[in-house]
């Protein structure tokens, strides 16, 4: 398929907690994306370091921490054509008070005094950082790539 692509797609804890997950595969799906691997997972600090490398030395490091370990989170890989730059955009603004309505964060996110850190869903913004978060979330699958790569000689 033409710019077929694979993003990343993390219902944050409270995006599950407050029972998002089938109104965010809904999109998704109307969308004609393929969801590709889905789990249910709780969030490991190791996990959450490398998935936020760009955000680990700032200050609201550990408000990011404790906020993804609250529960589980579902992981999700969604494929299709141009998947990167359009599941960022149904995600809508990082910040649920600047979300437009229609988006997954302006619709079902609520609008914090000081919201930014609870958006209920995290989607990659560049195929780049969906490759990175996708080998954090789902390792297995590079383990079974290798394998399909380089079969044991029995
Ligand atoms: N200034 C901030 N204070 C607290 N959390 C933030 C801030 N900026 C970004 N974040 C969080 O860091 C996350 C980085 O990418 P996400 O799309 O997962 O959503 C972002 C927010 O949850």
């Amino acid at each position: 398929m033409a710019n077929s692509e694979k993003t990343l797609v993390l219902v944050k804890p409270d995006g599950v907690a407050e029972g998002h997950i089938g109104q965010i595969i809904s999109r998704l799906e109307s969308k004609r994306y393929q969801i590709a691997a889905l789990k249910v997972v709780t969030a490991t600090t190791d996990q959450l370091k490398r998935h936020y490398r760009e955000q680990v030395e700032k200050p609201y490091f550990h408000e990011i921490q404790t906020y993804m370990q609250e529960g589980p989170l579902v992981a999700i890989i969604v494929t299709g054509t141009d998947v990167v730059k359009t599941v960022h955009n149904l995600a809508g603004k990082t910040r649920p008070n600047d979300a437009q309505p229609g988006t997954i964060r302006g619709d079902f996110a609520h609008a914090y005094p000081d919201g930014i850190l609870r958006n209920i869903v995290h989607t990659s913004d560049s195929r780049e950082n969906a490759h990175h978060e996708i080998a954090i979330w789902f390792p297995e699958l590079a383990v079974e790539a290798h394998q399909q790569a380089s079969p044991s000689k029995k």
